[in-house]
């Protein structure tokens, strides 16, 4: 009698399974798309910046040829050309098919924060001024300034219930998880965060990329919301700014399709915010390209005027003269790419570092002529939202800009659901 090797059937893995089994250390990434949770270093992808979608995608044909059943490749790059990158092919990969259904988020994290303002929002609103002179003089036309909070808690955070509570705040966002663990850290270092951007993901000769910028904080009734929406859509300040991401999106995508569409931009919530967004899609002309990828397509992309600025170098001299805190991997990019060029790579906003017991959170505005300093601080401080609702800081940021001393940074404490800065 013939006989058959005895068959394993693959383990099938549910959407809660691998939220439940992220631990630090591992790769959790989540998008309308699907769950993918990867543990372990096969191999790392070295390179420079434009040069690590052909990394990978050498790195994924070796690993192929070694036997590797379907191998991806996971990571997050930071914002500057020269900023840090993790970037490997995992030994363990476990997928699933999206989150379905609200469930309620776990209790909140620790119950007192320390919070300083890096820089003091009275100093955000003078840089945004300061970024307005450099508009009207000319020679730029957008930039996003962020700024940022550090948080430290009374224990050291828990990564795991920290990031089941994005997912749980916000189960449409990409929400993502690394360790970003630098040489000489005591202490693991995670990179996590509920981002609503997709830069782009390619399946098969298919490529989409969804720009968000011009923004309104979302408000707690219908009504309220109706009218914020209406005034957004109107608003010639945020279609502006809107305008400059999808055309230079639009523009690096053209390179690589025989046709792309471009329809006019809509209004996307997510549970804190409203923001201008544009659905782009296109059909790549050779989809087997080195530079078809979608991490090749995604930092070809990057940095989008979402997170830098039109014209770009001016606008990267004017991020270094105003912000006083490194971007680190804040508004840079993180994802996946498989053998095939195919993956998602998405913006990384509404995130933060989590390293002990402090938590080092990003938010930027777009500054555009016609932007308000004020209006631009309250925005920033709306983004942040995503991150302090789920540490349990539930009550926002209260702004206390006029009170400060010009140049200190501002320093508070929270206590479960309220901020006293
Ligand atoms: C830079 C951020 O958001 C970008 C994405 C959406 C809307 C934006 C805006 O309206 O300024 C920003 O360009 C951030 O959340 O830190």
């Amino acid at each position: 009698m013939p006989t058959t090797a005895p068959v394993r059937p693959r383990p099938v893995h549910t959407a809660a399974d691998l939220l439940a089994a992220y631990l630090p250390g591992s790769y959790y990434f989540s998008s309308p798309r699907g769950v993918l949770l990867a543990d372990g270093v096969h191999a790392r992808v070295g390179g420079t910046a434009g040069a690590r979608g052909r990394g990978a995608a050498a790195a994924l044909a070796a690993a192929t040829r070694d036997g590797v059943e379907e191998p991806v490749a996971v990571g997050a790059i930071g914002f500057w050309p020269d900023a840090e990158a993790t970037l490997f092919l995992p030994s363990v990969v476990r997928r699933a098919a999206p989150l379905t259904g609200r469930k309620p988020a776990p209790a909140g994290l620790a119950p007192r924060w320390s919070i300083t303002h890096r820089p003091a929002p009275r100093m955000y609103a003078d840089s945004v001024r300061r970024a307005l002179d450099i508009i009207h003089a000319g020679g730029l036309d957008k930039v996003v300034l962020a700024r940022c909070l550090e948080l430290t808690a009374d224990a050291p955070v828990r990564v795991p219930q920290l990031l089941t509570r994005l997912v749980r705040n916000d189960p449409a966002a990409y929400a993502f998880a690394l360790d970003v663990s630098a040489p000489g850290d005591a202490a693991p270092r995670t990179l996590l965060g509920a981002s609503p951007e997709l830069l782009v993901a390619r399946r098969g000769d298919t490529v989409v990329a969804n720009p968000l910028a011009g923004s309104v904080p979302r408000a707690a009734d219908d009504a309220d919301n109706q009218s914020r929406i209406r005034d957004l859509r109107r608003s010639p300040k945020d279609r502006a700014e809107h305008a400059h991401v999808a055309a230079q999106v639009a523009a690096v995508l053209r390179r690589h399709c025989v046709a792309l569409d471009v329809p006019e931009p809509t209004v996307v919530g997510t549970p804190t915010m409203w923001h201008l967004s544009t659905r782009i899609t296109g059909r790549l002309a050779d989809p087997g390209h080195p530079d078809s990828s979608a991490l090749a397509l995604a930092e070809a992309l990057h940095p989008t005027p979402a997170v830098c600025g039109v014209p770009e170098q001016p606008a990267r001299t004017t991020i270094a003269d105003l912000e006083p805190e490194d971007r680190g991997y804040y508004s840079g990019l993180v994802g996946w790419v498989d053998a095939h060029g195919d993956g998602e790579w998405v913006v990384t906003i509404r995130s933060a570092e989590v390293y002990g017991r402090t938590v080092r959170a990003f938010a930027g505005a777009g500054i555009v002529a016609g932007s308000d300093p004020a209006a631009e601080l309250a925005e920033t401080s709306a983004k942040f939202r995503t991150l302090l609702g789920a540490l349990g800081v539930d009550g926002g940021l209260s702004e206390p800009g006029s009170e400060s001393r010009a140049g200190a940074p501002e320093t508070g404490t929270a206590g479960h659901g309220e901020v006293i800065a």
